[in-house]
């Protein structure tokens, strides 16, 4: 139904190049170079004041940049105003008029631009479909609930077709199930529509599932930009790995100089395997990442990883266990659970520990 009107591959394409924005003093983005491409579902992801907001209320014209461009469709857009640009946003606290019905809140836009009457019904009707609202039209804003409110947000936000969509939290006033539920919704759209959106989160887990790519910001500085997997598997420094999901970090020194698949001697003596994706000089201090999943339980022997258990947290399907190594390093180890009632050692217990050297990784810094 909406196929007519997709945009093309390079429509909804933005460049940001240079992009700084100062407060006073106080520099909240650094210098940001990003390109986003069209179609995509991308996502700001970091720590609350890293600049996320502040990012995107520069694409949605309501902050100008102190310096830089951005381009849309090759378009310099920065010192456009908000209603000059084909881009719309999606509020944390949806921003819907409440004495206005469904139908008039989403076709708001339409109506205020003076498109007639039919284009504006057939439209609203298109956009209930598409958040499946159907029949709801009718219904005043507080008759909704939350989930309801927040579809018709995306709807109105949709409704004049922009070529980006800019979504601030919009999940973040939803329950943990209607949260998921929506995820999946508003992944659904995006591919649907084609539109580009660009979602802004603090939420790991929900950056991960629901993104093409992902930004990763702190400070207002860009610290990875890459798919899921990427950032999951590839962090390139100790802020992303630690940030993103769970990670062991680990400190040693590389035993003989290569690149590839290097030998470290962590603190303790005890000797592993990580992957280096540069030339490493021997004596070299390094970090390793290693995910609690990547790690195992085995039988203490010498020469291995060994330390005690201090703590084991059962979560369904796999469990925790927090260990001190030797060295006096915290280290999780996570293991999958099995129905089969499986032995497992106890708190206090000492045990061995393996890390799968494929995804032992050395960090950057
Ligand atoms: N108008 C402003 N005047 C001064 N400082 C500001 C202004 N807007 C934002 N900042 C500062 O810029 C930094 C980035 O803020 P921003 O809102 O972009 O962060 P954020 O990553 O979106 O955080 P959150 O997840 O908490 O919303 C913060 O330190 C904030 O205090």
């Amino acid at each position: 139904m909406l196929d007519t009107t997709r945009p093309s591959e390079d429509d909804g394409t933005i460049t940001l190049s240079g992009i700084g924005k100062s407060f006073g003093s106080f520099t909240a983005i650094e210098h940001i170079d990003l390109d986003i491409r069209g179609n995509e579902f991308f996502t700001l992801l970091g720590p609350s004041g890293c600049g996320k907001t502040t990012l995107l209320r520069m694409l949605a014209g309501f902050e100008t940049p102190s310096r830089g461009e951005i381009l849309l469709n090759g378009r310099d857009i920065a010192r456009l105003a908000p209603n000059q640009r084909p881009i719309n946003t999606v509020f944390q606290n949806y921003a819907l008029f409440p004495h206005l019905s469904v139908a008039e809140n989403i076709g708001f836009a339409l109506k205020m631009r003076g498109k007639p009457r039919s284009e504006i019904e057939r439209t609203v009707e298109e956009m209930l479909a598409l958040v499946q609202l159907d029949g709801r039209g009718g219904q005043l804003i507080t008759q909704l609930s939350g989930g309801q409110q927040q579809r018709v947000a995306l709807a109105r936000a949709l409704a004049p077709r922009p070529a980006v969509l800019l979504l601030d939290e919009p999940l973040s006033a939803l329950d943990q199930k209607l949260r998921k539920n929506m995820q999946i919704e508003l992944k659904r759209l995006q591919k649907e529509t084609g539109i580009t959106f660009v979602f802004v989160t603090h939420d790991q887990e929900e950056a991960l599932t629901m993104s093409d790519r992902i930004a990763v910001l702190s400070n207002g500085a860009l610290r990875q930009v890459g798919t899921p997997h990427e950032i999951y598997n590839h962090p390139v420094d100790r802020f992303v790995a630690d940030f993103i999901g769970e990670t062991n970090l680990l400190e040693g020194r590389v035993v003989h100089e290569g690149a590839g698949r290097v030998e470290v001697a962590l603190e303790g003596g005890v000797t592993v395997t990580a992957q280096a994706d540069r030339p490493l000089a021997a004596g070299r201090a390094v970090t390793l990442a290693v995910r609690p999943e990547n790690t195992a339980l085995a039988d203490p022997a010498p020469g291995q990883l060994c330390g005690k258990i201090d703590q084991i947290v059962y979560f369904g399907t796999d469990t925790h266990f927090h260990l001190t190594l030797d060295s006096g390093v915290p280290l999780v180890v996570r293991r999958q659970n099995r129905a089969d009632g499986q032995m497992l050692p106890p708190v206090g217990a000492r045990v061995g520990v393996t890390l799968e050297s494929e995804a032992t990784r050395i960090l950057k810094d």
